[in-house]
């Protein structure tokens, strides 16, 4: 008995050391899933830095997360405002804003990549990161579907590169998927699971596999509404419906990818023709092409399958 209780201390006390080692995180992208992350880090009492590429951008991103924060404490503290203020003023205390991510990964623990899911800008971006950034600080991706392995292929810290795979909208979803690739260190996969859990989600793992574990199963599905769309099998309200009526999805398909990104849904159908050109199911939906195309993007761009202007 005495063993197992040292033992479960040095592992408890080993987890607590590696969660202290990170006490700055950066989070690269202030879009959708960056300015999540930032909020969920600054609100478990991590200094976060988020970067993106313009001012404008990451000063909407901060507009973004205090409305986030705003529902949170309206939920959490609907009872003692004033704790509610606390919890909001501390968050926001935590947050910082950049658009020099060399400067920032210079003096950082944890970098958490969320910006746009093309392969050769985050290699480039890893890439330039890597000079700069501290021996000890940990590498991390956001992808939805890219391989772990091929975004850490410009980098020479391949033992301290994993991914972490947040849901949208990251201040509700539960769920982070920390995947590793066989360069990954045993060390690295652990602070990355300790990281996801300290932010308050609950961490599954998975290897470095096309689509982790739910998109491997979601990006086929949504990938069959589109194509019962564009058959004229049913329209995309009905869809939705029967989604959510009959398999009690909170949002049926053509919500989703509206309120994903239909831009990111695309990269993500383009990348996946590109790794399997066989797979009908992946060919490029000319419906999708031609909403990005018209700048129809979904949520973020006010239309996609459905309108969202005020
Ligand atoms: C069909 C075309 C196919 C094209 C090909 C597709 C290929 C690619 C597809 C895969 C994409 C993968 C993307 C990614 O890698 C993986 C994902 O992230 S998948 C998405 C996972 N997420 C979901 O499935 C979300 C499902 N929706 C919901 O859970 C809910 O609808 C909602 C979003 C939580 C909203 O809840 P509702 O009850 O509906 O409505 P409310 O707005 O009232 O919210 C309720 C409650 O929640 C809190 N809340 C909601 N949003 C936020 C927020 N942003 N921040 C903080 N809190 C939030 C809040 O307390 C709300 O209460 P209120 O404040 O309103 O009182
Ligand atoms: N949208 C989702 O539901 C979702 C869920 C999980 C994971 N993801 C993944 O997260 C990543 C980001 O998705 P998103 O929905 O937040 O996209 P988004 O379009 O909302 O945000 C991407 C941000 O990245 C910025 N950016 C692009 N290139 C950059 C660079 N070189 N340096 C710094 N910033 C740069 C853009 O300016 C933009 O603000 C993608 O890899 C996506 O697959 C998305």
């Amino acid at each position: 008995m005495a063993f197992a209780t040292s033992a479960l201390v040095r592992s408890l006390s080993t987890s607590a050391s590696r969660q202290a080692a990170i006490k700055h995180v950066t989070v690269i992208g202030g879009g959708l899933m960056g300015t999540g992350i930032t909020q969920v880090a600054a609100q478990s009492g991590h200094n976060v830095t988020m970067c993106d590429v313009s001012d404008d951008i990451v000063q909407k991103g901060l507009a973004r997360i205090q409305d986030s924060l705003k529902r949170v404490v309206k939920k959490k503290y609907k009872d003692d405002p004033t704790a509610g203020q606390k919890f909001f003023d501390s968050t926001m205390e935590n947050i910082r804003i950049d658009t020099n991510v060399e400067r920032v990964a210079a003096s950082t623990d944890l970098v958490i990549e969320a910006i746009i899911e093309n392969l050769d800008i985050k290699q480039k971006l890893f890439s330039s990161l890597d000079k700069v950034a501290p021996q000890h600080t940990i590498f991390a991706s956001n992808t939805s579907s890219l391989p772990i392995k091929d975004i850490a292929s410009t980098c020479e810290r391949q033992d301290r590169f994993g991914g972490l795979h947040f849901f949208n909208p990251v201040p509700v979803m539960k769920l982070v998927e920390v995947v590793r690739f066989g360069a990954t260190s045993n060390e690295t996969f652990q602070s990355l699971t300790d990281f996801g859990q300290a932010v308050g989600k609950t961490t599954v793992s998975c290897k470095d596999t096309p689509g982790f574990i739910v998109n491997r199963l979601l990006v086929p599905y949504m990938m069959e509404a589109v194509r019962m769309l564009e058959r004229g099998d049913a329209s995309a309200k009905d869809i939705d419906v029967a989604m959510k009526l009959g398999a009690g999805y909170p949002m049926g398909p053509f919500e989703l990818t509206d309120y994903v990104g239909i831009d990111t849904c695309k990269f993500i159908m383009d990348g996946w023709h590109e790794l399997d050109p066989d797979q009908p199911l992946f060919k490029p939906s000319e419906l999708v092409n031609k909403l990005v195309a018209e700048g129809k993007l979904g949520m973020k761009s006010g239309e996609g399958f459905y309108s969202y202007k005020k």
